[in-house]
């Protein structure tokens, strides 16, 4: 068993969003790994970050990751942190990835009115997610296997994207 398509980008790129109607589209379930951790921790991801720090939960990411890839069939939404490890990154080198990229601004917008993105909460949100992105691009398009960009498209348009992108690779 392993996904149809894993979705990796920064908060806000769409993962979850996109993620969900491009397994409607394809007639595939759809699972997000953030998900699956709020589940089996049982509490909400920044009261992890708070409670328990980063360092605990990308461990529990690392965990979740690794069952999600093997035991899911559909399309899959990762942490837009999940990338910082090199683990993660090695097991993704088995399988379609796509990665939704959101320039800084169009980021910070999507994400601004959330108080649940706990890296992103701060004096000048601005300034930590351009350190985000110039730390996490890199490593987003080391595990792509398809790139499509976001910024001024909605998200059907963006499934229309990833669709033709994935097709275009002799996948889907
Ligand atoms: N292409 C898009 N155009 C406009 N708004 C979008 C687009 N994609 C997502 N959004 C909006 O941006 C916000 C964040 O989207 P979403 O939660 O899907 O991002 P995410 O990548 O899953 O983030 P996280 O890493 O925090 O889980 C939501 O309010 C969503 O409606
Ligand atoms: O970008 C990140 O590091 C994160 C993104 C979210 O998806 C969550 O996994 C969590 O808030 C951390
Ligand atoms: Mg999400």
């Amino acid at each position: 068993m392993s996904p149809r398509a894993v979705v990796v980008g920064p908060p806000g790129a769409g993962k979850t969003t996109v993620g969900e109607l491009l397994a409607a589209e394809l007639g595939l379930p759809f699972r997000d790994v953030d998900a699956d951790i709020v589940r089996t921790v049982g509490k909400p991801i920044s009261d992890i970050f708070t409670q328990d720090g980063e360092q605990e939960f990308r461990r529990i990411e690392e965990q979740a990751v690794l069952a999600a890839l093997a035991e899911h069939d559909g399309v899959l939404a990762l942490g837009g942190g999940a990338v910082l490890s090199a683990a993660t990154r090695l097991l993704l080198a088995d399988h379609p990835v796509v990665y939704l990229s959101v320039c800084m601004a169009e980021g910070v917008r999507r994400t601004g009115l959330a108080a649940n993105r706990p890296l992103l909460v701060g004096v000048n949100p601005r300034a930590t997610f351009k350190a985000l992105l110039d730390a996490r691009v890199p490593l987003y398009q080391e595990v792509a296997t398809v790139e499509v960009d976001t910024d001024g498209r909605e998200p059907d348009e963006v499934v229309r994207a990833v669709i033709e992108a994935l097709t275009g690779q002799g996948g889907q």
